[in-house]
């Protein structure tokens, strides 16, 4: 253990070990960054197959390694399956027993590295296997307060009888004393959240995992901040009995080596008239499995009339988005829209003058960069944590519009085109008042000092905690 603090000579170092998954990696790697910028030293484990998407995103080389874990084959699993990317999503709990097989390794690891600090998520056993070698754990969440609060704490606990599968309704109750009554699920919604509590044969269910997890680290962190979530991190501290620690936004912000944009799309972005283009991007996993609902979402888009670019997923049964577009769509947009299978650098295309609207899925990840970026945000959740964070930003941000879907969570190209027009069309009521709540909200998570005055309390939490 050394002498701590951002100016001393001295560094903690940290292990992290997140789920594996591009949405929990990439932001455990950001708040890397911000630890290594005040000389901490992160180790960081990863699969293999995620190396070669991660390692730009190191802004410290120096002081952030970054060290490759061989993740077994599970059966049942696709052959070479290492992210949750590679998974359809029935079958993340064989995952989930793919990272418990690596605890070995990650045993080994520690006892050479002899780490003063291990960052984890969903490796539930990494108090059991820290504790021996003298490391303090922190169970850093990179999905938000709300979305925890809501299902992920000892009083949302349900018992699940024989197997049987929980209605809408009863999926739906928010625990005793959960902290708000608009960051919340409808019944047919509420459904999407029966993974959490499905017992699964050796692992149990996601439930007793997060819980666990949470309740054997030392502490609790959360990229959220006190501004936007403060009751309900206030909630789960309460119901944990253990110190919640935010880590704020945690953006990667300009630092001077970060990439610039791929020419490509700088290029041809740069055609449109400023705030006219609508980008649309669902994260890093499958979101729009079906064809027919791809296919609504590239016609809503066409039909606002719009310049647009899109980033997503091909669907199930096809290899690439072209398989996949609707009749004599590309045709048609030729000149004004892009549909791309590919990775696009988000960030930098959500700052760019041109881009005056987002379309997203409402990934935690995403949602901090639309409300840094001056776009109007539409958005489309898929999953119960993407719905909640939703509400967050449609019900008490009261900043960005969700396109409306069908009981079975199905949007029509209408739907899509309505909720588009309805922030981007010139004198429209509700794009005047998001845009004016975005502003006030930019303004204030935006404002220099905010999101570093986070980081200078958490690493404080940190060193407290090491030295405690
Ligand atoms: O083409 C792309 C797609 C995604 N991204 C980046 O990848 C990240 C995606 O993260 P998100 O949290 O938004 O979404 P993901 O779907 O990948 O994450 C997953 O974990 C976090 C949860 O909140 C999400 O609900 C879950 O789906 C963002 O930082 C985004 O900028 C790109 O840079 N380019
Ligand atoms: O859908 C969700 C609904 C909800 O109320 C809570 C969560 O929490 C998490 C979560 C993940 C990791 C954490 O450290 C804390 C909470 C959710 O995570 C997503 O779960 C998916 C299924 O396992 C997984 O594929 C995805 O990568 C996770 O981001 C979802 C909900």
């Amino acid at each position: 253990m050394g002498d701590f603090g951002s100016n001393g000579s001295s560094s903690m170092r940290i292990v992290m070990y997140p789920w594996l998954a591009f949405g929990h990696m990439t932001p455990f790697l950001h708040l890397s960054n911000k630890l290594a910028e005040k000389g901490h030293k992160i180790v960081f484990l990863l699969p293999k197959k995620a190396l070669n998407q991660l390692e730009p995103l190191n802004l410290h080389p120096d002081l952030i390694s970054f060290y490759t874990i061989s993740i077994p084959h599970v059966k049942g699993l696709p052959p070479g399956a290492e992210t949750n990317s590679d998974v359809p999503f029935f079958l993340t709990h064989l995952l989930a027993v793919a990272m418990n097989e690596t605890r070995p390794e990650v045993e080994t690891i520690l006892g050479t590295i002899k780490p003063d600090l291990v960052f984890y998520d969903s490796a539930h056993w990494i108090p059991e296997v820290a504790k021996p070698v003298g490391a303090k754990t922190v169970c850093f969440n990179i999905v938000s307060a709300a979305s925890i609060a809501l299902s992920l704490v000892p009083a949302a606990e349900r018992e699940v009888i024989d197997g049987k599968e929980m209605s809408g309704e009863e999926l739906a109750k928010p625990p005793l004393g959960y902290p708000s009554s608009k960051v919340v699920l409808l019944a047919h919604e509420a459904k999407t959240l029966g993974f959490v509590w499905r017992k699964h044969d050796g692992i149990g269910s996601f439930f007793e995992g997060k819980v666990t997890a949470m309740r054997n680290c030392d502490a609790i962190a959360i990229r959220t901040c006190r501004e936007t979530e403060g009751k309900f991190c206030d909630y789960i501290s309460s119901q944990y009995g253990k110190p919640v620690y935010l880590t704020g936004p945690v953006l990667p912000g300009s630092e001077p080596n970060q990439r610039s944009l791929e020419p490509r799309w700088a290029d041809w972005l740069a055609k449109f008239n400023p705030g006219s283009v609508v980008f649309c991007a669902f994260g890093s996993q499958p979101v729009v499995d079906k064809i027919d609902q791809f296919q609504e979402l590239c016609l809503g888009l066409e039909s606002t009339g719009l310049p647009f670019l899109v980033a997503i997923k091909p669907p199930s049964g096809v290899s690439t988005v072209e398989e996949a577009l609707p009749e004599g769509f590309k045709e048609r947009v030729r000149g004004r829209g892009v549909v791309y299978g590919g990775w696009i650098q988000q960030p930098l295309v959500l700052n760019h003058p041109s881009v005056g609207c987002f379309v997203s899925h409402c990934g935690f990840g995403s949602m901090w960069e639309s409300l840094m970026s001056d776009c109007q945000v539409v958005l489309v959740p898929q999953h119960g944590e993407q719905i909640l964070n939703a509400r967050l930003m449609t019900q008490e941000m009261e900043l960005a519009v969700e396109v409306e879907r069908k009981e079975n969570g199905w949007f029509s190209r209408r739907s899509l085109e309505d909720a588009v027009k309805s922030v981007m069309v010139e004198g429209s009521v509700v794009g005047e008042k998001v845009r004016k709540n975005h502003e006030k909200w930019r303004c204030v998570l935006s404002d220099s000092g905010f999101a570093d005055g986070y980081i200078d309390k958490f690493e404080q939490n940190l060193i407290d905690l090491v030295k405690a």
